[in-house]
């Protein structure tokens, strides 16, 4: 007869987790920074306020967004004018199209994660779903299940409001699942929409106006798993450690409020000196036991927050200046996509560093850092290690 313990060790992978593929989507309605002040205050009739544009666009001007995309479109607007007032209780109208929409966009990154792992989707054992876009019952998970014509036996791990730290803590789930869990595939999938805090414009909510400035809609998906089938599946990253903490007095840093007029975020103005400030205690942790110390020497996957973020991040651990470029390229491209972005980094990572003809998916570097940084202010570290190309 077996005892416990052989049933639980029967259970348990042997290998590290490891990121298997990853796919990505947005919306097609493609919005330009440049013109973004113009048409922002055009559709929410507030031409008039033209401190609150001039600012606005200085705003715009110094978060280093090219281009994001966006659900919300013109004519969306048109048909939902409330949309455009201030704090107008809009959260019952916004939820009904966050609610279909973010399992379908979930269903384009997932499709093409699933497509590049090249596997049945019938071999996924694990979905966790993360979004910070609406809540309901059943959830996201349950209608990607159906979507995407997964197993009913599918075991799924909704997360709801996780905010930016979300594609990380993602990851260290499926780490602890596919790890404990033989023969386990985890589809992990992000989706977010700046539907929820889209509002008209006041001189009393500053902080909303940055987060006008700031966040785009896209979608992730990654599957993670353990013990590879050789030749068969293809290794992307492993995920070797994992952590999170909370930042000392930061609760008020990175908030959001769900009411009748939909989620009010707050980000105080200061936050990029905190996260900076705490930021190297996060990575002693990591590379501690790898004798890392220089910065330098490893490869960087961080939650391009915003540019002051990454700019005090790269000042105070005396980063060169390539070392944030692929969070810089992701924030460029797409906004911050909440806690889709983080993954859009990972696989802006492993795609620059086979166009560079670099050895390994982590710039020709063996060992690497994953930030997550959210509500909290939380942040969330994993330490990955890249594979040969
Ligand atoms: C949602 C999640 O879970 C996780 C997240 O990622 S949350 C998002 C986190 N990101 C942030 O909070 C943004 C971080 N900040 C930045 O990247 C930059 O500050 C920025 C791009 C917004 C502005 O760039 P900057 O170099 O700081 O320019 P700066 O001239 O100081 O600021 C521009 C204006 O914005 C104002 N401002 C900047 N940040 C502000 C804030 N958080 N609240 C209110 N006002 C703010 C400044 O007072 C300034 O106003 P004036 O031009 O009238 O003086």
């Amino acid at each position: 007869m077996a005892t416990v313990d052989e049933i639980r060790q029967a259970q348990r992978a042997e290998g590290t987790a490891t990121v298997l593929a990853i796919g990505t989507a947005n919306p097609s309605n493609c919005v330009y920074q440049s013109t973004y002040p113009d048409f922002l205050f055009r559709v929410t009739n507030s031409e008039h306020k033209t401190e609150l544009k001039e600012k606005f666009q200085r705003i715009c001007d110094k978060t280093k967004i090219k281009k994001r995309y966006m659900h919300l479109t013109e004519d969306i607007l048109k048909k939902n004018p409330s949309f455009c007032e201030f704090r107008k209780p809009t959260l019952d109208a916004k939820l009904e199209i966050v609610i279909v929409e973010i399992p379908k966009l979930g269903k384009e990154a997932a499709t093409k994660a699933i497509e590049e792992w090249g596997q049945p989707k019938s071999k996924i054992t694990h979905l966790i779903f993360c979004t910070s876009a609406g809540v309901d019952m059943p959830g996201a998970d349950f209608q990607l299940t159906n979507l995407l014509g997964l197993s009913p036996d599918v075991k799924r791990y909704m997360m709801y409001q996780q905010g930016c730290y979300a594609g990380a803590m993602g990851l260290r789930l499926a780490k602890d699942l596919a790890e404990n869990n033989k023969d386990s595939r985890v589809l992990l999938v992000c989706a977010e929409m700046r539907i929820l805090s889209f509002s008209g414009l006041s001189e009393t909510h500053i902080d909303g106006l940055v987060g006008q400035a700031l966040f785009g809609d896209g979608a992730a998906a990654v599957i993670i798993g353990s013990d590879l089938l050789p030749k068969v599946e293809n290794p992307l990253f492993e995920l070797v450690w994992t952590a999170q903490t909370i930042l000392p007095d930061s609760g008020r840093y990175i908030k959001g409020d769900l009411r009748e007029v939909g989620m009010i975020l707050y980000l105080e103005q200061d936050l990029p000196n905190l996260v900076s400030k705490h930021i190297e205690k996060a990575l002693v942790k990591a590379f501690q036991p790898l004798n890392i110390s220089d910065y330098n020497s490893i490869f960087w996957v961080a939650h391009p927050g915003g540019r002051a973020i990454l700019d005090k991040i790269e000042a105070k651990l005396d980063l060169k200046s390539e070392k944030l470029q692929a969070s810089r390229y992701v924030l460029s491209e797409y906004g911050n996509m909440t806690g889709a972005t983080v993954l859009f980094v990972m696989d802006e990572m492993r795609r620059k560093s086979k166009d560079e003809g670099h050895g390994t998916t982590g710039e020709g570097l063996e060992w690497g850092v994953l930030l997550g940084l959210g509500p909290g202010i939380t942040i969330d570290t994993i330490l990955l290690r890249s594979v040969s190309i």
